[in-house]
């Protein structure tokens, strides 16, 4: 198996490419699917609520759920080492800030996520473990399909997309 790991910010597409990566010819699994299914949970978040991931756990039985070409999406997909590459998903936080509340969450809830996109969460969480396997795609602007393109460009070893060429750092100052 040669796993993607497609991360990112809650809201910046990873469900939606993962989708077109499926019609593409991978094998698709979240996160969340496969925590619900093995009920693979520490416990719940005492200041904010949500149930937290064994993603250590979840990573010792993603075989079970992909073969081949594989792409493991979530948000905390980053935390598994067995991925061979990490697509870090980033959209522009204003845009973000759109589509967060579309989906009917609370301010605050909007406001955190916002900054830690701003902030490049995921990304430097990402490159801490997986280094030079971790590549950033800004899919502002873009369509789904663009943006699944580029990540079989990259696959297909399209050498750019390095970490840190997304800088929305401006968005912090406004
Ligand atoms: N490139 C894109 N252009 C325009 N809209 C997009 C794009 N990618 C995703 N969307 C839309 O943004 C919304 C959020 O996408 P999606 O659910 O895939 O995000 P996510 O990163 O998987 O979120 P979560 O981490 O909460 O599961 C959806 O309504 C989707 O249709």
């Amino acid at each position: 198996m040669s796993l993607i790991c497609i991360t990112g910010t809650p809201g910046v597409g990873k469900t939606t490419i993962s989708g077109l990566l499926r019609e593409r010819g991978f094998s698709v699994v979240s996160v969340n699917e496969i925590a619900e299914r093995e009920g693979l949970f520490l416990g719940r978040d005492p200041l904010r609520g949500y149930l937290e991931v064994d993603i250590e756990g979840l990573c010792r039985s993603v075989e079970r759920y992909l073969t081949g070409k594989a792409v493991l999406e979530g948000h905390l997909s980053h935390f598994c080492r067995k991925c061979d590459a990490v697509i870090v998903l980033r959209l522009d936080p204003e845009v973000l800030r759109e589509r967060l509340l579309m989906r009917g969450y609370p301010e605050d809830k909007v406001q955190e996520n916002l900054e830690a996109e701003a902030l490049d969460v995921c990304t430097v969480e990402a490159h801490e473990i997986h280094g030079e396997r971790v590549r950033e795609v800004d899919t502002t602007g873009k369509t789904p399909e663009e943006v699944a393109d580029i990540i079989m460009d990259i696959l297909d070893g399209d050498e750019g997309y390095a970490p840190g060429d997304v800088d929305f750092s401006d968005w912090l100052m406004g």
